[in-house]
């Protein structure tokens, strides 16, 4: 990256590796809010200093929300970059004493991926204690070759920083602990009963999905109503039902699942009797879902959900899946 040139013309903001801030964060949205982009090398520095802050991550994460602090949760953002600046508006922009977690699905099929990824590794640069982000299903390559997001990369940047960023998704954590009590994940859970804190901890999370196992089902599984488990019908992951989420809160004396992954009309919705709670920050998802997003809002005394919902605000002319590979658009339709 040392030996990358910026333009001698360029007036966009200047990322210091180790040293990002706020401001630097700032300058970055509104600069990409007028559809440009940031200098390749700056793109590159910001990815590649993700890729160190996350080495010394890992595949569980505990969040501690301090008696009068709150945390926000988001579910998918899938390229939204113009919903994200909105939920930033409506809710605040990250800072410590306005910390979020982002669960997972943030590129592909919205097609401002670049944007909504850049821009979330930049308030975690800023803010590491403060800004927590997720894997989710589309934080694969197998997704992002399908969805749009390395076809987005590779025209507004160039393929090698695509590769960059596979690297930054296989280190991000699978899922987090908000003090003791809230189990966030992307997709859910097990088909397994009996699984502990302790053997999530000890999932090597540094790969790309395997077929099944612990680390697939907490990106693909999805609540069913009722009780029991059933084969997903994504094909991944398991259906699991009330039991399943009672039976893994109370192995680890947890209070709630708070999990992502799904589209709902309203942006959020309770199931398993409270136990469990979808969130999906998508709104009017692909441009034609006329749902709404929803975003979490939890206290640090009582972990007391409070739910916002809020409706798509206008994007520039750039329809969705607009860098899908056109061939296998023809494929999937
Ligand atoms: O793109 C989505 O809507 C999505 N979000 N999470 N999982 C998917 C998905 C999974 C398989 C096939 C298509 C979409
Ligand atoms: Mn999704
Ligand atoms: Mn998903």
């Amino acid at each position: 990256v040392a030996h990358m040139d910026v333009d001698s013309t360029y007036a966009g903001p200047v990322y210091q590796s180790g040293a990002c801030t706020a401001e630097f964060c700032q300058s970055l949205m509104q600069h990409q809010k007028q559809e440009k982009i940031i200098a390749k090398k700056y793109a590159y520095q910001i990815v590649l200093d993700m890729i160190e802050m996350l080495k010394g991550s890992s595949t569980l994460v505990d969040i501690e929300v301090p008696d009068a602090g709150e945390v926000t949760v988001c579910g998918d953002v899938h390229g939204q970059f113009y919903d994200l600046l909105n939920i930033f508006s409506m809710n605040g922009v990250p800072s410590q004493d306005n910390p979020y977690l982002f669960n997972g699905d943030f590129v592909d099929r919205g097609s401002f991926s670049v944007e909504v990824i850049l821009t979330l590794f930049a308030w975690k640069l800023a803010f590491p204690k403060h800004l927590h982000l997720a894997r989710g299903n589309h934080e694969t390559r197998n997704m992002n070759k399908l969805y749009g997001f390395e076809g987005e990369v590779t025209k507004k940047y160039d393929e090698e920083l695509y590769q960059l960023f596979c690297e930054a998704f296989c280190l991000l954590p699978l899922c987090h602990v908000i003090n003791n009590q809230v189990f966030v994940v992307h997709g859910g859970l097990f088909s397994k009963d009996d699984v502990t804190l302790d053997a999530i901890r000890k999932v090597n999370r540094d790969q790309e999905p395997p077929d099944e196992g612990l680390m697939t089902e907490m990106l693909w599984s999805d609540p069913q109503p009722g009780r029991g488990r059933q084969p997903s019908k994504r094909g991944v992951g398991v259906a699991f039902g009330q039991d399943v989420t009672e039976n893994f809160l109370k192995t680890n004396n947890l209070k709630m699942v708070i999990r992502s992954h799904e589209m709902k009309e309203e942006g959020y919705e309770i199931e398993h009797s409270g136990r469990l709670v979808t969130v999906f920050s998508a709104p009017n998802y692909c441009d034609q879902m006329g749902n709404k997003g929803a975003f979490i809002r939890l206290d640090g005394k009582t972990m007391t959900p409070k739910y916002t919902s809020f409706a798509h605000v206008p994007h520039p002319n750039v329809r969705p899946m607009q860098y899908a590979n056109p061939m296998l658009g023809q494929l999937f339709g």
